[in-house]
């Protein structure tokens, strides 16, 4: 398992319990899917997986080693190996910089080197960019290039695992499917672990082999992706299914009863 967690919690500092008892495992170069309503906790949780949160209970380890002693002996490392997406695109940016600063900025932190010559623009092709972008600032673009960019900015470091929180959430539409399509060619060509977290089963259908159902900080169900839409266990995911395909329905889509999960893609892997 490159992603573990056991007996998971984290209470926030208002005091609000997030996450109870959560037991969550990912496999090397595995698509998984965390679902769930508004406010079960699937934000806390990748943020904590990320090394975003400190302060947890239980056990959450990352290739083995608990985050918490990662974060204490090795932060550069870990967060070099765990890269997140955020939902909102122009709030990833600092409106100030011009792109190219931005999407050095990981490098700078993270590897302690400045980008060799045609890096960035090889890493803005990786996400269908054009290198003009670069001498851009961010409200210059629109939210599927920013959000574009914000992939290219994790990916710049080579991290062994994705985290994409809502990745498609902010976007139009139109703009979604192109996101979703990116994302599914970046873990085709990388091989790299990719966990995303939507409130929106048609997209984890879509993107995901395995999915963890989040329930109020802990988790009610998780399974084979096409198995556990097919048969679901609790009525809570079966509550979520229905949504979502009422959802898909007024779209004029495929429902999400027909997502097939994903093929495992098993090639090249960093940090091997
Ligand atoms: N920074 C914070 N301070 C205090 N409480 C928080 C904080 N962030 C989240 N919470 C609370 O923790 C619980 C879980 O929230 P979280 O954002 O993880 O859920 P979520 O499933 O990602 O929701 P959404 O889909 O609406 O983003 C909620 O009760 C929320 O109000």
């Amino acid at each position: 398992m490159i992603v573990e967690a056991r007996g998971l919690g984290f209470t926030h500092r208002a005091g609000t319990a997030a996450l109870s008892d959560v037991g969550f495992a990912v496999e090397r170069g595995q698509t998984v899917g965390i679902v769930g309503e508004s406010g079960s906790g699937k934000s806390t949780l990748v943020r904590l997986l990320c090394g975003l949160l400190p302060g947890y209970t239980g056990s959450a380890t990352y290739a083995g080693r608990e985050i918490g002693d990662w974060l204490r002996e090795d932060a550069r490392e870990f967060r070099s190996r765990n890269q997140l997406v955020f939902q909102s695109p122009s709030g990833s940016f600092d409106p100030r910089l011009r792109l190219a600063t931005s999407l050095a900025e990981p490098l700078r932190s993270l590897a302690r080197r400045k980008p060799e010559p045609g890096e960035l623009e090889t890493q803005l092709g990786e996400v269908g960019l054009s290198a003009e972008l670069l001498s851009r600032y961010p409200h210059e673009l629109s939210g599927g290039q920013l959000q574009r960019m914000a992939l290219a900015r994790a990916l710049v470091v080579n991290p062994a695992v994705l985290y994409a929180d809502e990745p498609t959430s902010a976007l139009d539409v139109s703009v979604q499917a192109q996101v979703l399509n990116l994302l599914m060619d970046i873990q085709d060509r990388l091989g790299a672990t990719l966990i995303v977290v939507s409130h929106d089963l048609a997209v984890v259908a879509r993107l995901c082999e395995y999915v963890f159902v989040l329930r109020a900080g802990s988790v009610v169900e998780h399974g084979e992706t096409t198995a556990l839409l097919r048969s679901p266990a609790s009525p809570y995911t079966r509550a979520l299914i229905t949504a979502a395909e009422s959802v898909a329905l007024d779209r004029g889509v495929s429902p999400v009863r027909g997502g097939a999960a994903r093929r495992t893609i098993r090639g090249w892997r960093p940090h091997g």
